[in-house]
């Protein structure tokens, strides 16, 4: 047995160099690897071996194994095999996913045209192996076709190892129009990642002269810089309309679903994040740091686009970050502040971490106190901003807090929020007075007489948001969160700010259905799940209860489309509301992600 074994290899391998040089001989010797382990079935590693062999010294197939070799038994090397992570389709690669059908179906490409032979690349040798080397490779003149709901570019370009087959690329900050070059760097089974090295020809859409940031093309926080404003509204609004496509086809084929409405717009544009966590990675086996790590934000890819200088980030994974405009002033200045203090103290980190910065708004009364906590500059002096709120006639004190635990205060819509610095409050202040009002004004039982009950359920409270901002005129609130941290601060906010018919459940969403005791044709009630949207129970109890009114707020549009989908088709009371509207809210300008809102009236 042994003896057959090692003739079929010799022969295998013969029969594989005679292939090699009849076919391959001229060329590079990737493909006549490729075509080898495909069609034979060698394993790859044998073979390439005797193609190294034979490429030096253009011997046979026998000569290239060594004696020991043919009188000892082979054990024959296992073949890695590629696993397939489970991901939830609503999340981003999910996502990409059903956008790269859309775009195989608009090309009339099926998947197995498009499939990427990752077996080979993880069998390959090396990192630089000649599989690796094919498959990540630069690409020149790629026209990108359609732009994700990431962010990033898509476009169709030539298998460079199995003719006639075709690539799916992700080309991040390539926009629809644009002729570009790549650096393949990452295969997955359905699509290749790239970085973009150079736009050689412009989408008319694009406008670098938009551009504020100098990490931008690097930075993994923006993709959307280069856009003007209503371009990017705009492409918030088609996101929204493919998550529904995708997650919620059946409404769509029904004709069940409004038209998307515009996207409102931020009022501001940059300065508007509240929260930013720059972070440093320390590597591994190292006892003292001898030299600053990178302190700032993930690299998207691994990007020559832009300048590879330290001024320019930097190229390690986490850019080097002093400033980030879509920031507010003082979460700015918290960030050179710690910078600083980073800068004197790195070498005592043995492990990487997470700066928190998030800014803190007092109100200025005649009694109130003075800031003592938060971030400080060199010569221990709380940093502070002192800004006026003209609408309501109030003078505001800014500071940036770092202490996850520390009590940070909100001021919205005239109301004063406190939550733990650490816990989840919406990370853009200026649109919420704009969401607050169009969440009251869409819980609005239709043909309520003055006077008429009228009940709010809020489900995922938080610390109150949505509660507070929507009690005036209603009879009840009932608020249901999970953190017991953030029901303590709800019951604490709507108290100071004089608002007594807020109550605050801990517990999960459908905990509220054991205590609700509101008449359900007297009630509204406004969702605010996390990005994995709500679970089937919670639903299920929801459709039972059958308020007149619902408000759904989502981060994530493609699971609020799925559950409205299931809400509608899948509870026993879904086919009795229909949807009266949805629109995005654009919490985050030049980044891709938006707010959904849709609107369910019961009929
Ligand atoms: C997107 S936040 C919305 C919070 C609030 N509406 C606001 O705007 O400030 C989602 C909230 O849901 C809470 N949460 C997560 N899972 C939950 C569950 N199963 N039941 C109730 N609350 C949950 C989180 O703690 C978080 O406060």
């Amino acid at each position: 047995m042994e003896h057959l074994d090692l003739i079929g290899t010799a022969m295998g391998l013969r029969v594989y160099n005679q292939v090699y040089y009849m076919l391959f001989g001229f060329i590079k010797r990737v493909p006549a690897v490729w075509f080898c382990e495909r069609f034979f079935r060698f394993d790859l590693r044998i073979a390439k071996f005797s193609t190294m062999m034979a490429v030096e010294d253009g011997g046979s197939a026998k000569r290239s194994l060594s004696p020991s070799l043919l009188h000892k038994k082979t054990k024959k090397p296992k073949l890695k095999k590629y696993k397939a992570k489970k991901v939830d389709p609503t999340s981003p690669s999910g996502v990409l996913q059903f956008e790269i059908n859309d775009l195989l179906a608009e090309h009339t490409l099926t998947e197995d045209q498009v499939k990427n032979d990752v077996s080979a690349i993880l069998n390959d040798s090396s990192r630089e192996g000649p599989v690796v080397q094919a498959y990540h490779r630069e690409v020149q003149n790629v026209e990108v076709l359609k732009i994700t709901s990431s962010g990033d570019g898509l476009g169709i370009i030539d298998n460079p190892v199995e003719e006639g087959k075709k690539q799916i690329v992700v080309i991040p900050f390539g926009l629809p129009g644009d002729i570009v070059r790549i650096k393949v760097f990452k295969t997955h089974p359905s699509y290749v990642e790239s970085d973009l090295l150079e736009v050689t020809t412009k989408s008319e859409m694009r406008n670098d002269e938009l551009i504020k940031c100098k990490y931008f093309g690097k930075c993994s926080g923006c993709q959307f810089q280069f856009l003007n404003y209503d371009n990017q509204l705009e492409l918030k609004k088609k996101t929204i309309i493919r998550a529904f496509k995708h997650f919620a086809p059946r409404l769509v084929e029904e004709g069940l679903l409004p038209d998307v409405g515009d996207t409102i717009g931020s009022p501001l544009q940059y300065g508007y994040r509240t929260k930013l966590t720059p972070h440093f990675d320390v590597p591994r086996k190292v006892k003292s740091l001898e030299i600053k790590p990178p302190l700032g934000f993930g690299q998207k890819g691994r990007p020559r686009w832009r300048k590879d200088t330290i001024e320019q980030g930097g190229h390690a994974s986490i850019l080097d970050i002093e400033d980030c405009p879509i920031g507010t002033s003082i979460v700015n200045i918290g960030m050179q502040n710690e910078r600083a203090r980073f800068a004197e103290e790195f070498s005592k980190y043995k492990k990487g971490a997470t700066i928190l910065l998030r800014e803190n708004t007092t109100v200025v009364t005649s009694s109130s106190e003075q800031q003592k906590e938060g971030s400080r500059d060199s010569t221990g002096k709380l940093s502070e901003l002192k800004v006026r709120d003209d609408a309501n006639d109030k003078t505001l004190i800014k500071t940036c807090v770092t202490n996850t635990r520390q009590v940070v205060t909100e001021y919205i819509d005239g109301y004063t929020f406190e939550f733990s610095a650490g816990e989840f409050f919406q990370n853009n202040n200026s649109i919420l007075p704009l969401v607050t009002k169009y969440v009251r004004e869409n819980l609005q039982i239709p043909n309520s007489q003055p006077g008429q009950e009228h009940n709010l359920v809020d489900a995922y409270c938080g610390s109150g948001l949505f509660s507070i901002c929507s009690s005036k005129g209603v009879t009840r609130v009932i608020g249901v969160e999970i953190s017991a941290d953030s029901v303590s601060f709800a019951q604490r906010n709507a108290t100071a700010n004089g608002v007594e018919n807020c109550k605050f459940i801990v517990g999960k969403a459908e905990k509220l259905f054991e205590s609700i005791d509101t008449p359900n044709d007297r009630t509204s009630v406004v969702l605010d799940p996390p990005r994995k949207g709500c679970d089937e129970l919670f639903l299920t109890q929801l459709a039972e209860y059958c308020p007149a009114k619902i408000v759904y707020i989502s981060c994530n549009v493609h699971s609020q489309a799925r559950d409205v989908e299931y809400f509608l088709k899948n509870t026993n009371n879904g086919n009795r509301y229909k949807i009266e509207s949805i629109r995005g809210f654009d919490f985050f300008p030049q980044t891709h992600h938006v707010e959904g809102v849709c609107v369910l009236t019961r009929i």
